[in-house]
């Protein structure tokens, strides 16, 4: 069963104009019908290029966004439809960490005053000293040492950052974490400590993660099933290795195209997609297929006039395509006109001419 589960979900924000901003002249579709669920204990990836509505549907998850339209059950109750009173009392089991650890950190509050705050709110901890313990063990956890209590963010690395955007977190005791972009900020040599961290959290405290970002490999590293973004809605889902192994929208395609891989082999013989034209607007989507404009494979039948559902490919793999099937049996090949395909020359491999 699953413990987070989104039906049809949309976010449209309004673009207002007038010299009051009275007139609503438009939407921005950031959200477009997004379905997707997430089991308890599980990660949940969601890739895709900037603006695609990543962070907007993160947003949509603990309602801090409005929800134009669709259903965000989490255990068994439509937060969408919750009075914002009764919402209060699911915000604590839905928590967030943010890309930007010093920007979300208030630089004049030390530690424990930052962590305590969401802890007075949601009524967790009988009094100063109950609290201060429990930030004790949460920042053991999370590997910092128990005199950052009385220390501000500004004295620490951004790594240890996100480690305190993460406690703020945990602190409050949460069921599901949202954490978009949770590495990008941070040196490379650092993300993997953190990417370990939130796994070794996950396993300990049974979280459940819905990870945003635009890094597949941090995407691909820790989640379970991964979710593919283009113009605010869901192209491509799988079970994460699927989803890498064998994706099969074209988008994906290109998206895993674009990654470096280190072994020179594979690398050889990788099919090359390289996108031209820029990402529609999400205030002016294309009909049809919202990848059409873009995509290789464009055929003058459905894409673009019908707009493709999820369809199921089996083993928990699901596409929006009209024509992933033939794409991938390489009945359809690739036109010219909106991407070129790259193909990289065939080396040869010592293995292969030593005699
Ligand atoms: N409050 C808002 N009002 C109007 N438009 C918005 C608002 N918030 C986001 N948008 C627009 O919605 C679209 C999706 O934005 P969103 O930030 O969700 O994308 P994203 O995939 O998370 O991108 P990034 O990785 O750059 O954060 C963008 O076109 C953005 O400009």
């Amino acid at each position: 069963m699953s413990l987070l589960e989104l039906n049809g979900v949309k976010v449209h924000f309004p673009v207002k104009k007038g010299v009051l901003f009275d007139r609503t002249v438009g939407h921005v579709y950031a959200v477009d019908g997004v379905s997707l669920s997430v089991e308890p204990g599980r990660t949940y990836g969601l890739v895709g290029e900037s603006g695609c509505g990543k962070t907007t549907l993160g947003r949509a998850i603990l309602r801090l966004v409005d929800i134009t339209d669709g259903e965000v059950v989490f255990d068994g109750t439509d937060l969408a439809k919750l009075p914002d009173e009764e919402m209060r009392r699911y915000r604590r089991r839905l928590q967030m960490v943010f890309q930007d650890p010093l920007g979300s950190l208030n630089p004049r509050q030390n530690i424990e005053s930052i962590l305590t705050e969401g802890m007075v709110a949601h009524g967790i901890g009988a009094g100063q000293e109950e609290r201060r313990e429990k930030i004790r063990q949460i920042l053991a956890r999370v590997g910092l040492p128990a005199n950052a209590l009385s220390r501000y963010p500004h004295e620490f690395s951004g790594g240890q950052r996100q480690r305190i955007g993460i406690a703020r977190a945990l602190v409050l005791e949460p069921d599901v974490i949202i954490c978009d972009e949770p590495v990008s900020a941070l040196d490379v040599s650092i993300q993997a400590q953190v990417i370990n961290l939130l796994e070794e959290l996950q396993e300990s405290m049974g979280l459940t993660y819905v990870v945003i970002a635009h890094d597949l490999a941090v995407v691909r590293h820790i989640s379970d099933v991964v979710g593919v973004m283009y113009l605010g809605a869901l192209v491509e889902e799988a079970p994460s290795d699927l989803l890498y192994t064998e994706p099969r929208h074209p988008y994906t395609r290109a998206l895993m195209s674009a990654v470096p891989v280190p072994d020179p082999v594979v690398e050889d013989g990788r099919e090359r997609i390289l996108l031209t034209g820029d990402l529609p607007s999400p205030a002016n989507p294309p009909t049809g297929c919202r990848f059409h404009t873009r995509c290789p494979w464009k055929q003058d039948r459905l894409c673009d006039t019908d707009r493709p559902e999820l369809r199921d490919l089996g083993g928990g793999h699901r596409v929006a395509c009209h024509w992933a099937e033939e794409i991938a049996e390489g009945k359809i090949q690739p036109t010219a006109n909106a991407a070129h395909l790259v193909p990289a020359p065939r080396k040869e491999h010592p293995a292969e001419t030593a005699d």
